[in-house]
């Protein structure tokens, strides 16, 4: 059986914060023509035109189309909202060949069933996006911290261990940002525990990190969000610990306390945000497993309000374009 060549050609789908950064840094290393951004005809001319800015430079990408596209790509990043993914399945069905692998850097625990189900589970390999604190305005990226994708296995399945691995090499050659766990369901679980809390609790107090990184009101409904999916967690069979909880905790009070995470980015520029991705899944499952969850039934409502008030207010004006 003749072995999987090494990955050399990644498409971005979603240009966004991540993509940007994620995709910076690997034309960087592997240069232009093998890091491309796929969107449709309109989004494609756009970047064309325009272009994107990662420290103070224009990235070097090259902008494809799904009918423009020469050949498939050895591994797809999708750096997308979730809101946003049915939009782009044709375009990442577009990059796919027999060996094409799919990274998914999108919060919550998932994106990942939803991309295996449409496109097989054979070419999945999982990954949390960790300690960055990005966003992007306009054609330019802001962030103060890169941060990493910790990818890792979600079985014992010894294809799944190769593929894992054929992401490390490819990282490793890089010099990407990366870590290879051998725990990953926990880990997907942990960086969605934090975002259940940070980011539904600076959204809801309309503030920055530094809002949840100070002791008082924020900091306490930050962690009880997070105590509910550390409850859900023992059901769940995802093992989450105390120590998680810690661990999750020192990452958060480490970002830049002047930035966003992206729930509250999306908010305040009136953009559908990922909020049943956070409070929607959490008093879902809260309610399957017999779990209360009241502290997230508080966000979710105060959230939805913030969201139908930011709509109203930029009403008569497009919050998202899909083309
Ligand atoms: N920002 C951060 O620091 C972090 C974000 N995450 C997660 O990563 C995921 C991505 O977040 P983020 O990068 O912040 O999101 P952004 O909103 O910054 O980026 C998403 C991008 O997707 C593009 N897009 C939307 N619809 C389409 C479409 N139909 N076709 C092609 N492109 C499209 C948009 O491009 P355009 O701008 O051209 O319209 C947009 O910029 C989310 O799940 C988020 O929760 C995880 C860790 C950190
Ligand atoms: C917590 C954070 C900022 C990751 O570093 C994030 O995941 C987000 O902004 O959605």
């Amino acid at each position: 059986m003749t072995q999987p060549r090494d990955l050399q050609t990644v498409s971005i789908v979603g240009l966004g914060a991540l993509g940007i950064l994620f995709g910076g840094q690997l034309a960087q290393a592997l240069g232009p023509e093998q890091v491309r951004v796929v969107a449709g005809a309109a989004r494609a001319e756009r970047y064309r035109q325009e272009g994107v800015e990662m420290d103070g430079a224009t990235v070097p990408f090259t902008y494809l189309t799904p009918e423009d596209t020469p050949a498939p790509a050895d591994l797809v990043l999708v750096c997308v909202k979730f809101h946003q993914l049915e939009a782009v399945r044709p375009l990442i069905a577009s990059q796919l060949g027999p060996d094409t692998l799919i990274v998914s850097a999108l919060n919550g625990i998932s994106s990942e069933s939803v991309l295996a189900e449409w496109f097989g589970p054979e070419r999945l390999v999982y990954a949390v996006a960790q300690e960055m604190d990005a966003r992007k305005e306009g054609r330019r990226l802001i962030y103060r911290d890169r941060g990493q994708l910790v990818i890792g296995a979600m079985t014992q399945d010894k294809a799944e261990t190769e593929r894992v691995e054929r992401v490390a090499e490819l990282f490793r050659r890089t010099h990407f940002p990366h870590t290879v766990v051998d725990d990953m369901p926990r880990r997907l679980w942990g960086k969605w525990m934090l975002n259940v809390g940070v980011n539904q609790t600076v959204a809801l107090y309309r503030g920055t990190f530094a809002t949840v990184q100070a002791e008082g009101e924020a900091r306490d409904t930050f962690k009880a969000a997070m105590r509910e999916v550390l409850a859900l967690s023992a059901h769940a069979g995802t093992g989450l610990t105390k120590d998680d909880f810690r661990y999750w905790l020192r990452v958060m009070d480490g970002l830049d306390p002047a930035a966003k995470p992206s729930l509250a980015q999306d908010l305040e520029a009136g953009r559908p945000t990922e909020l049943e991705l956070f409070a929607g899944t959490v008093i879902r499952l809260g309610r399957e497993y017999g779990v209360p969850t009241p502290v997230n039934e508080r966000l979710y409502a105060g959230i939805r309000a913030l969201e139908v008030q930011a709509s109203v207010s930029s009403s008569g004006t497009s919050v998202s374009s899909n083309k």
